[in-house]
């Protein structure tokens, strides 16, 4: 399977995002038809050492037995040790060069952009995905930019040509339908699934979105 069709339902979570075991909350979506994972460890409290290497071996091999390739958020040395699918980096994480000389030849590498010239940039560095956003506003990233809205990921879209694309932040049930229209190739979320009662429901609906066409 290409990236592109990996991006469709891609969810991000960490033990700080869920009210629930992050590994039930994880099966749970995985049942639901979630596409891609990135395990994303941060914020007050979130696990570091041998207990964060260890969550992500488990969520590793949730993620196999659904054939959902996993990610790991920002932490390049884990990616690696625990033998990840690939990395997201932002525009503060490690350059995109410096993570494919570290990295296995077949890792998949996204990379984040908060503005039309960050996503063309990153597609010229050959970033594998970029995840644009956020598109509305977000209550989950405190650090979060401005939000680009609709209008802002139609003209990153039109920018990068082929690059694949999925859209981040404040997305929902209610939005999902109109980012994919505005040329996303998914939708990557984080409380839209682990913050919802049933996480399973919440995948099987944000990916019926998804499908939805004109
Ligand atoms: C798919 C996707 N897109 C964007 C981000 C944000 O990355 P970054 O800007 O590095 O912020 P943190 O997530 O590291 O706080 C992402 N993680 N995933
Ligand atoms: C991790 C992250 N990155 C963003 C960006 O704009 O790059 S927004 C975001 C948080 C997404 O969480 P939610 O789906 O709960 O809004
Ligand atoms: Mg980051």
């Amino acid at each position: 399977m290409h990236i592109r069709q990996f991006l469709q339902v891609y969810l991000i979570m960490g033990s700080n995002n869920c009210i629930e075991n992050p590994l039930y909350v994880l099966e749970q979506a995985l049942a639901g038809g979630i596409t891609l994972f990135q395990f994303r460890e941060k914020g007050r409290g979130a696990k570091t050492g041998a207990d964060k290497q260890k969550l992500a071996l488990q969520m590793k091999e949730l993620c196999r037995r659904y054939h959902v390739p996993f990610l790991v958020n920002d932490d390049v040395d884990l990616a690696i040790e625990v033998g990840a699918d690939g990395i997201h980096v932002g525009q503060e994480d490690e350059p995109i060069e410096s993570v494919r000389r570290r990295c296995p030849k077949n890792f998949i590498v996204g990379v984040s952009a908060t503005n039309v010239q960050e996503a063309v940039e990153a597609g010229s560095a050959g970033a594998d995905y970029i995840g644009a956003g956020p598109v509305f506003v977000t209550a989950t990233k405190h650090d979060a930019k401005t939000p680009i809205g609709l209008e802002g990921l139609a003209e990153i879209r039109r920018l990068i040509g082929n690059t694949p694309l999925v859209a981040i932040g404040g997305i929902q049930e209610k939005n999902a339908a109109e980012v994919i229209k505005a040329g996303a190739d998914g939708i990557s979320v984080i409380s839209a699934i682990s913050g919802s009662e049933n996480a399973l429901t919440a995948a099987q609906q944000l990916k019926h979105q998804t499908m939805l066409t004109e």
